[in-house]
């Protein structure tokens, strides 16, 4: 089949971008004099090693890593170690900062001698920045899926910390819980001051672009419609249907993910006269969030984007684990989350057999249930699943609305567009089918945390009257039915799907919008007032509707003319 699904899509703009590295150093030595000093901050997952050796070419008189200012990694471990916890999984949000890496003795060191140096000065590494006073600031940036892909291949050390030998488990929970947290608060105070960002994703083939650029970037993607760069890996449960659909690598095993919108860990791509300039979409939420989000939303939220769009690929593939996610006071207690794991499935396509579990039958006796679970997790007894939980045969366009401590998982041979808030590691597993995970061994099954979260007075009656298609008509019109379909009155997202074959306007009222095209080949996304430039949407495309952009048309396209199309579009209730 031919597919129409773009997995590259990128902002159009004009301004400054290079590549390669011979045109990068020589953009930066006309840029610094002599006597000047450049300062070159960094992202984990760079490859410290590809940089040094290029920057070298900039001929410094005085050239420091910032590694060497770092404390020792014991005490960087004895640092993190509150955050970092025994867990397998779960750590705590870190609230360290960038400066507590440093050796104070060292870094007074390295700054006078930077003062009492007579040419070039060049400062590399993690918190560079904080090292010298630039008079040229770059920054390497890296998006955080490109940092799990180097994870799994060894490549990328932790801050401050060598920990390639890890599993990769431990690498992304220390990533998630400290490093990027304490990079991110880095960051977001030297936006303003970076001359020049530098994309690295490609080994030996960098971009680079300069502050206006950046910002001419950020400003049309927090004005305009827009995608972040679609990502997918396989999973022990992963199906075929989206390496049809989307035309995925063959070879592979199965996909069971696809991250369509979680904006912390996806790329942003400027396409800037034809050089495409990667760099992660986290930095539009940290440097547009107001226009982004919304006002409102920010001000609940801070600068997270807290929507989360992604599938779940089970067609010919297996059961998702049975698990609960974290109530909100467990999630802030446990891990210092500002807010949980909501969830809800959107069934963007099933086979005839497709099911989903969810909520407790009635009369099921929960301790009866957890005692259970525990033996099943002992091995003991293989855990009964349709003896306690709803097992509900599901079709296209069901919708079921997860709030935090539902049981739940999604079964075989169904396509689930996730529509959730963003965190997305905070699953207690409470039975796996007896089954390995990719890496050939049994997944962390958590019943003893589960059982502290599980809402055991969602039965059968409970489930089915309030989280399974609690859909409403809004408003409809010539041609057009807009509904609410969720999400459950204990979640913050407000999801409605509109079912059309003529032009319909949305408002942004003051919330980003995140949408797919759920049924229909091709929509057209227009300003009413020629504000942004239309965007082309394809079947089961996720994107992102500014809150600054207000107001926006959709409308059936190409193939899509005259036929009946549907969106479901999901916002942050105000
Ligand atoms: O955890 P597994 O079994 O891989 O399930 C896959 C996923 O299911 C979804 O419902 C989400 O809750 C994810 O957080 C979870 O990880």
């Amino acid at each position: 089949m031919l597919s129409t699904y773009k997995k590259k899509p990128a902002i159009g703009l004009n301004g400054f971008a290079v590549e390669g590295w011979s045109a990068i150093i020589s953009v930066l030595k006309k840029h610094s004099t002599d006597k000047s000093t450049v300062v070159i901050d960094c992202y984990t997952g760079i490859s410290h090693e590809e940089l040094q050796t290029q920057i070298t070419q900039l001929e410094s008189d005085l050239f420091i890593h910032t590694k060497d200012l770092f404390i020792p990694e014991s005490d960087a471990t004895v640092l993190t170690a509150r955050f970092m916890t025994d867990d397998v999984l779960f750590g705590y949000n870190s609230n360290i900062s960038l400066v507590e890496y440093f050796d104070s003795k060292k870094l007074k060191a390295a700054q006078q001698a930077i003062q009492e140096a007579e040419g070039r000065v060049v400062v590399f590494g993690h918190g560079a920045q904080l090292v010298a006073n630039a008079d040229t600031l770059i920054y390497a940036d890296m998006p955080r899926w490109e940092i799990q892909l180097r994870m799994r291949k060894q490549e990328a050390t932790a801050l401050g910390i060598d920990n390639r030998k890890e599993p990769f488990s431990l690498q992304y929970k220390r990533g998630l819980f400290n490093d990027w947290r304490v990079l991110d608060k880095h960051k977001r105070t030297i936006y303003e001051k970076v001359d020049f960002w530098i994309d690295t994703v490609m080994p030996q083939a960098p971009k680079m672009i300069d502050r206006q650029t950046f910002f001419a970037g950020m400003d049309k993607a927090a004005a305009s419609p827009f995608r972040v760069v679609p990502f997918f890996d396989p999973a022990p449960w992963g199906g075929q249907w989206m390496k049809d659909e989307f035309d995925l690598e063959s070879s592979k095993v199965n996909y069971g993910w696809g991250f369509d919108c979680v904006p912390e860990e996806n790329s942003l791509l400027l396409d800037v006269d034809d050089i495409i300039f990667e760099m992660p979409s986290v930095n539009l939420v940290y440097t547009r969030s107001s226009a982004l989000l919304g006002k409102p939303v920010e001000a609940r939220f801070g600068k997270d984007f807290p929507i989360r769009f992604d599938f779940l690929d089970t067609v010919d593939g297996g059961n998702l684990s049975l698990q609960v996610h974290p109530t909100t006071q467990y999630a802030r207690d446990h891990f210092g989350l500002p807010y949980t794991q909501d969830e809800s499935y959107y069934i963007m396509d099933a086979k005839e057999d497709a099911f989903v579990y969810l909520g407790l039958k009635t009369s099921v006796d929960g301790e009866a249930m957890i005692h259970e679970l525990e033996r099943a997790e002992q091995g003991e007894l293989v855990f009964d699943a349709d003896k306690f939980v709803n097992k509900i045969p599901t079709k296209k366009h069901d919708h079921f609305l997860i709030p935090a401590g539902t049981i739940h998982c999604s079964g075989i041979n169904a396509v689930v567009l996730e529509i959730s808030s963003t965190p997305n590691l905070f699953t207690f597993k409470l039975w796996d089918w007896q089954r390995l995970g990719l890496d050939g061994k049994p997944r962390p099954i958590n019943v003893q945390r589960g059982k502290e979260v599980l809402n055991l007075d969602c039965d059968t009656a409970y489930t089915m009257t309030q989280l399974v298609n609690d859909v409403e008509v809004v408003v409809t019109g010539d041609g057009w039915v807009e509904e609410k379909t969720g999400l459950h009155k204990s979640e913050f997202i407000e999801t409605r799907r509109h079912t059309f074959s003529v032009p319909v306007t949305h408002y942004t009222a003051d919330s980003v919008n995140v949408l797919n095209l759920v049924e229909g080949e091709e929509i057209i996304v227009e300003s009413p007032t020629d504000d942004f430039e239309p965007m082309i949407i394809h079947y089961a495309e996720t994107f992102i509707i500014p809150a600054a952009v207000e107001a926006y048309r959709i409308r059936p396209h190409g193939a899509s003319v005259g036929k009946t199309c549907m969106t479901i579009k999901a916002s942050v209730r105000i």
